[in-house]
This record gives structure tokens, C-alpha cells and sequence, in this order.
């Protein structure tokens, strides 16, 4: 069993949002290792980074895609951070892997002050520079397809997933 696709993208990319709305394009089923991670914990997010640590965060991240990997067949969408591990990367390689991609000016509009993403709490515009430089290349690695998003409809981007999986 493999998803149908994995969505890859920093914060703001619509991985979530997009990934929703393909699913049920698709008439499939949809997840999001961000949710698994908070059914495991028993909390959100924010509170994982504030009482464990991102660590820990990125322990139960691993784990949790690795079983999303190997026991789920619709879209699944990873947090923009999963990539940054190594073996994460390597668990995705033969999957279809579409990297949804955002330059600063959309990302930044598109997360406000963070919305729940701990690591863009403070100073989000910076700290979005930073996580897209560092990440740009960890993205383009894993993915089998890139779809721009920037300037963007959620719908048009839709579309665009569905012309590469049908192709
Ligand atoms: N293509 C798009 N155009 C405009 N807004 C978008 C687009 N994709 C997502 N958004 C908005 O950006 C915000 C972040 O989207 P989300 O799906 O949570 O991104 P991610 O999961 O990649 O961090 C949401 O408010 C969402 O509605
Ligand atoms: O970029 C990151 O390191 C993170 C992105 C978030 O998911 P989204 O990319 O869906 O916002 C979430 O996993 C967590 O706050 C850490
Ligand atoms: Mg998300």
C-alpha cells in the first residue's frame, strides 16, 4: 500500500489545504502526519515544541510518516520540516512526491504570524527566509514532480497535481 502522492513544500505551500482539496478531487482520503503527530501526543503542535521540545517533535515526525508511508493509499501531506531528516528522505524514495513550491513574498502572506507553527511564532519573515533557503534543495531532492504555487489558486494548483498523476 503507498499513498497516491505525498505532498513536500514549506509552511505556506498549501499541503494541507491543496491536499484536502485533491483528496476529494481524487475521492480519496486525505492525511496529514501534522495531525497523526497530535492524535499520538495528545496535544498540538505548539504545545509538543513548548513541553518536549522540536526534538521530540521531530522523533514522533519520523514515525509518523514512516507509518503513513507504509499504510496509507490517498494524499498524504507532511509538515514542511519532515524532509530535514535523513531517513525520511530515504523512506520516500519510489513514492510520488510532488513538492509544492513558495517563494517568501506568498509564503509570508499566506502564514501571518505563524497560525499555530511554533517555529514562525517570532519573526515569521525571517524565519521563513531561513527554513526556504535551507530546504529549497532537500525538496527539490525528494520530489518526482514541482508544482508552482505562488500567485496561484488553490484550484489551479489542483489541477496541475491531477495533469501529472493521470500522465
Ligand atoms: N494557492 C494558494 N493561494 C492562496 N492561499 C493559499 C494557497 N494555498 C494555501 N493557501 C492558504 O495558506 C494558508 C496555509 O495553507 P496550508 O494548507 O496550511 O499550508 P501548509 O500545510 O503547506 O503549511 C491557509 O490559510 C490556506 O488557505
Ligand atoms: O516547517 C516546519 O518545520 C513545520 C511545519 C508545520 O507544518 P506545515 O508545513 O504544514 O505548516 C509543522 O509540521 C510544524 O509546525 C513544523
Ligand atoms: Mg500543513
Amino acid at each position: 500500500m503507498a499513498p497516491v502522492c505525498v505532498l513536500v513544500g514549506a509552511p505556506g505551500a498549501g499541503k494541507t489545504s491543496t491536499g484536502q482539496a485533491l483528496a476529494a478531487a481524487l475521492g480519496v482520503g486525505f492525511r496529514d502526519t501534522d495531525h497523526d503527530i497530535e492524535t499520538i501526543a495528545g496535544k498540538p503542535i505548539p504545545e509538543i515544541f513548548i513541553d518536549e521540545g522540536e526534538e521530540h517533535f521531530r522523533t514522533l515526525e519520523r514515525e509518523a510518516v514512516a507509518t503513513a508511508l507504509a499504510s496509507f493509499d490517498g494524499v498524504l501531506a507532511l509538515g514542511g520540516g519532515a524532509i530535514l531528516a535523513e531517513e525520511t528522505r530515504a523512506v520516500l524514495a519510489g513514492h510520488t512526491v510532488i513538492y509544492l513550491s513558495v517563494e517568501l513574498p506568498d509564503a509570508v502572506r499566506r502564514v501571518g504570524l505563524g497560525m499555530g507553527r511554533p517555529l514562525l511564532a517570532i519573526n515569521p519573515r525571517a524565519t521563513l527566509k531561513y527554513l526556504l533557503d535551507q530546504r529549497r534543495p532537500l525538496y527539490e531532492q525528494v520530489a518526482t514532480s514541482a508544482v508552482v504555487t505562488d500567485g496561484r489558486t488553490p484550484e489551479q494548483v489542483v489541477d496541475e497535481i491531477l495533469t501529472i498523476l493521470r500522465s
